[in-house]
């Protein structure tokens, strides 16, 4: 009897999830694509350095014509120095600063229509928002939201009329403090999470023209830009931080590459960042059924185990404050 019983819960189970899974593969929107990358056109801002330097050597290897921005022009020469001398490719360079429109479209311009546009720039200064000066606030905010808008709108026209008409991507570089705020990141994670919002409207607008965007949420990564981060960081940032592993540059460019590849919207980067991306999945599009599936079964207890995180991180402030005192 009891046998029977357990036999026929799992026949009741596997017919849910087989339903559950059909009716998801029905569903999910947008369909998925590939983006290729080979012989087409990549253009990297950021490219100068740590996250964005990687990204530009793995495209150049695989082919793509890329082009990289930044503000720095002995910076941007070194990279392309560099990337010649790893990949054989030659990269073109464009100096300019993204917040500055008018900059950001002289160069998106002369650099010619664009397959691949990564907004990968960015600037973070963790601080208290109490102490944390407005210009420094403002800074991140112009820099990682505003600069990607003005890089999004002027790189559209061109992208629009790409040559091939094949898939074009949009891949805008967050951060997993861009899923969760953290201390010491009011403004870092306001700017980030913007970029979310940009994001999701961004692709209703976009998909009519066959282009595909992507939201990358690393966590720690060793570049020169967290080497700059690390002298100032607050005590309790890097704490916190600490609950998801950190990355080296070439690994998350890999990982970024691969999800923009592949169409993905939301592109996590480590396996803390997988199960964050699926307990923050809200109402992004998600294109693989499978992964809808797994969102939708695993979204209670990762709740939970989301509420278990910020138990641990509310007890980390408890204790630095106590022993503060
Ligand atoms: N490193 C980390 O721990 C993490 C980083 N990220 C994100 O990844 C991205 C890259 O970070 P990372 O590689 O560490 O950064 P780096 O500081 O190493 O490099 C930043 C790049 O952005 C360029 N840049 C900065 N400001 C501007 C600007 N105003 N206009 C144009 N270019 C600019 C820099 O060149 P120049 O100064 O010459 O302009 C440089 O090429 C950022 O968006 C960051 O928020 C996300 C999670 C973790
Ligand atoms: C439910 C499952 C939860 C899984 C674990 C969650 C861990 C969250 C940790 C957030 C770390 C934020 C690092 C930001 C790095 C960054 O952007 C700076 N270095 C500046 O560039």
């Amino acid at each position: 009897m009891a046998d029977l019983s357990i036999a026929f819960f799992s026949l009741l189970l596997l017919f849910f999830s087989l339903s559950l899974l059909v009716f998801l593969a029905f569903i999910v929107r947008p369909r998925p694509v590939k983006v290729p990358i080979k012989n087409r056109h990549v253009f990297i801002t950021g490219g100068s350095s740590g996250i964005g330097l990687a990204l530009a050597q793995q495209a150049a290897s695989e082919g793509a014509k890329v082009s990289i921005l930044a503000r720095n022009t002995g910076r941007l020469e070194d990279a392309k120095e560099s990337i010649r001398l790893s990949t054989g490719r030659d990269v073109a360079i464009f100096s300019a600063d993204v917040r500055d429109y008018e900059a950001v479209k002289k160069a998106v311009e002369e650099a010619g229509p664009i397959d691949v546009l990564v907004c990968n720039q960015g600037v973070f200064v963790p601080q208290e928002l109490e102490t944390q000066d407005i210009e420094e606030i403002k800074f991140m905010i112009d820099v990682n939201l505003t600069g990607t808008f003005h890089l999004i709108k002027a790189a559209l026209p061109g992208m629009k009329n790409r040559a091939d008409r094949g898939p074009g991507s949009i891949a805008i570089m967050s951060s997993q403090a861009g899923q969760v705020g953290i201390y010491g990141y009011t403004a870092y994670s306001a700017s980030k999470f913007g970029l979310k919002g940009l994001a999701e409207a961004l692709q209703q607008e976009v998909i009519g023209e066959n282009i595909h965007v992507s939201l990358i949420f690393p966590p720690d990564t060793e570049t020169p830009g967290f080497a700059e981060e690390n002298k100032r960081r607050p005590q309790l940032t890097s704490i916190l931080a600490a609950s998801s592993g950190s990355m080296k540059a070439d690994e998350v460019a890999k990982k970024a590459l691969n999800g923009l590849k592949s169409g993905n919207f939301i592109v996590p980067c480590n396996f803390e960042g997988f199960f964050l991306s699926i307990a923050t999945a809200g109402l992004s599009p998600q294109r693989s059924f499978l992964m809808a599936f797994i969102e939708v079964i695993a979204a209670g207890i990762l709740r939970v185990v989301g509420l278990c995180f910020q138990w641990n991180w509310y007890g980390s402030i408890d204790k630095f404050l106590e022993e503060r005192k």
